[in-house]
């Protein structure tokens, strides 16, 4: 099994930097990102995690849990469902996710720091609301949430429109947990930039 290594930095997006982006404009607001990546095509067949996450009453369940008419594990060689571990000093930066929504298990949580930080709908399906994105990514804490870092936690959440992050990792012990992507489409993948950024390859 492979784990790719990220050290790398990314706008909030998962998008192009624009060249001419302004001061306050998040989209050229570098965020930094490292951790390593188990791609799902590098997760072994006879894996637990494969078999949960390929199992239809499961997918089912989260999505009637989230109220969805239409709900599909994501159609992503690599990122449909991946493990991510971060050692110490590693995080994830501020980030919207490509992906709808996602749910995560953790696996093993960190003695310190690692924490999953977000805010509840910051953006909208009809608003970027980039104002209140950049003075979040200025420092502003106003209406964080931190989740709670305990083994066996299975977090749902819709990270498309809730911004969120993993604090860098204070401890030695590294965590570890399984982030399981789904779509409202059938055919949902991330982008490019997005798969070279985690997995250090494109499909
Ligand atoms: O590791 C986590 O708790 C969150 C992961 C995440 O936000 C992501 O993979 O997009
Ligand atoms: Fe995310």
């Amino acid at each position: 099994m492979h784990a790719y290594r990220t050290d790398d930095t990314h706008n909030v997006y998962f998008e192009e930097i624009p060249e001419d982006a302004a001061a306050d404009d998040p989209r050229g607001m570098l965020q930094h990102s490292a951790k390593l990546t188990i791609a799902w095509d590098e997760i072994a067949e006879e894996s637990a995690l494969r078999t949960v996450y390929n199992w239809d009453p499961l997918t089912d369940f989260i999505g009637q849990a989230l109220e969805m008419p239409s709900f599909y594990r994501y159609d992503d060689a690599l990122g449909a469902c991946s493990v991510a571990l971060f050692e110490q000093g590693d995080e994830l930066g501020w980030h919207f996710d490509r992906s709808h929504f996602a749910v995560t298990l953790m696996l093993q949580p960190t003695d310190e720091g690692g924490e999953y930080e977000y805010f509840h709908m910051l953006r909208s399906p009809g608003s970027e609301n980039h104002e209140e994105v950049a003075a979040r990514l200025n420092g502003s804490r106003s209406g964080v949430i931190t989740l709670q870092n305990e083994p066996g936690t299975l977090s749902f959440f819709r990270g498309r429109y809730s911004m969120h992050r993993v604090t860098p990792v204070a401890g030695e012990k590294t965590r570890v947990n399984a982030v399981l992507a789904y779509s409202e489409k059938p055919d949902d993948k991330m982008n490019s930039i997005t798969q070279k950024l985690f997995y250090g390859r494109t499909t």
